[in-house]
């Protein structure tokens, strides 16, 4: 078994780069399907969920070529396969992106139903309807979602999602983009990595406007052509390293950020008493590590993001006041509590309410990783705890954070990965 050994109580100095965002890439790169020709997408974040998208575009006979450790290109063209294999579609939530990206190429896709981290219900019916009202027979057999235009291509229409939803929201976006005509998305969601995904279709000749509103329009082009294309900053990424810093006192410039996109995350932690200076690029966070209680609820963007709720939960453990947490936006976000009362915190849930009871200070324990952000969450408050903390499942951690024992320890943390052969055999026979 790999996990981290973290000892903590040390505050964070220095400077963190930001990488490219995991929620863009993990769109942008199905998208390259709809191109005809070399993509090279730049900024492109080195974590597992991003190898496996790649590995899924090159079983399916695309070109991928590493041109340094953040760039690739991307040559989609010969491909004629629309069949996703199962076993590395189902370890990612992005693979519905291939729905509507072979959709959109092929007039048809088979896609297993999508994977990613386990917060309560996770439905596709939206995407579904979406591709429906376009001329797409959907239906779920054997293991696959089998998705078919009925006149080989989609046609553009009117879309309104009955609620806001990012997958839904870019995957008529991908469907759209070759379609006949005009499509509309009402009550869209306005999420960075959406602009995003539109930004990298428009610079390859698709014509997508509003994207960042709740209406976006596509006007369907007959092809894209191949193009240089560089993803945006990991607006949680750097969220992430914000909260760390919050709850460990120090001062880290987080570089590489559009600080416009943390605007979310910096209001709360400037009401936690943490001090932020926007720059450029970058944000000075500066903190004592006396943080004062606040309440938090997560809700599509411009709110406060739910990919940001269990970090944000390890600062208001460590902040003077009781805190209430709702989760706006998933049914069950709370598993990595009992993780944290291990380490003395005080929290309790009531559906999708926690209410946090600061403490003076919590003590390491051994841990497990429950899912991606919580994962982080748990590094967050074992670095602020005193004493060594163990954190297991961290291949949960490792989907979405490029790099992040590198990152930590050159500002200082005391984090370091151990590998335990007799662990693993014991953690295989517990999970069998
Ligand atoms: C790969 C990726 O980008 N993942 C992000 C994406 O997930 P994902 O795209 O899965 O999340 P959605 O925005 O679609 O989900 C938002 C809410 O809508 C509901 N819903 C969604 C679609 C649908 O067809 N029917 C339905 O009921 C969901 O259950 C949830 O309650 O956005 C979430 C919300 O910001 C983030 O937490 C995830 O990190
Ligand atoms: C929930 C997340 O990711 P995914 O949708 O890929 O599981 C996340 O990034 O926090």
């Amino acid at each position: 078994m790999t996990k981290y050994v973290i000892n903590g109580g040390k505050p964070l100095y220095g400077t963190v780069p930001i990488s490219g965002a995991k929620n863009a890439a993990v769109a942008i790169i199905p998208a390259t399907l709809l191109v005809d020709g070399v993509c090279r997408i730049e900024n492109i974040p080195q974590i597992s969920d991003v190898t496996l998208i790649l590995n899924i575009l090159q079983e399916l006979g695309a070109d991928v070529r590493t041109v340094d450790r953040t760039t690739v290109d991307i040559d989609c063209t010969h491909i004629h396969n629309a069949k996703v294999p199962e076993e590395l579609a189902r370890k990612i939530r992005a693979s519905y992106y291939l729905i509507g990206a072979l959709l959109g190429r092929f007039g048809s896709a088979q896609v297993p139903p999508p994977g990613g981290c386990d917060l309560g219900a996770r439905p596709i019916d939206q995407h579904i309807k979406g591709f429906a009202a376009m001329g797409a027979d959907v239906d779920v057999r054997g293991g696959y979602i089998h998705a078919k235009a009925r006149n080989g291509r989609l046609a553009g229409t009117q879309v309104y999602m009955d609620m806001v939803s990012v997958g839904a929201t870019m995957n008529i976006m991908l469907a759209a983009t070759l379609a006949n005509g005009l499509t509309i998305i009402e009550n869209a969601a306005k999420e960075p990595h959406i602009v995003d995904l539109a930004n990298f279709l428009n610079s390859m000749g698709a014509d997508i406007m509003g994207a960042g509103t709740d209406v976006i329009k596509i006007r369907g082009v007959d092809r894209l052509v191949g193009g240089v294309y560089s993803i945006i900053p990991d607006q949680i990424e750097a969220g992430t390293y914000m909260a760390a810093v919050a709850a460990t006192g120090g001062e880290v410039l987080i570089k590489n950020v559009i600080p416009k996109h943390l605007e979310c995350i910096t209001a709360k932690l400037e009401e936690m008493g943490v001090e932020i200076e926007e720059r450029d690029d970058a944000v000075l966070v500066r903190s004592d590590g006396r943080l004062t209680r606040t309440n938090v609820k997560t809700l599509p963007y411009p709110g406060f993001p739910t990919d940001m709720q269990p970090q944000i939960a390890a600062d208001l453990c460590l902040a003077k006041g009781t805190s209430v947490l709702t989760e706006g936006v998933w049914d069950n976000r709370y598993r990595y509590v009992d993780e944290f009362r291990r380490m003395g915190a005080q929290i309790q849930v009531d559906g999708k309410i926690a209410v946090i009871e600061g403490v003076e200070g919590l003590t390491g324990a051994r841990l497990r990783a429950c899912d991606l952000r919580a994962g982080a969450a748990m590094v967050i408050a074992a670095l602020a705890a005193s004493g060594t903390s163990e954190i297991s499942n961290i291949h949960h951690i490792e989907r979405g954070y490029e790099d992040i024992v590198r990152k930590l320890s050159n500002i200082g943390a005391d984090i370091r990965v151990v590998v335990t052969p007799d662990e693993e055999q014991q953690t295989e026979a517990h999970a069998g």
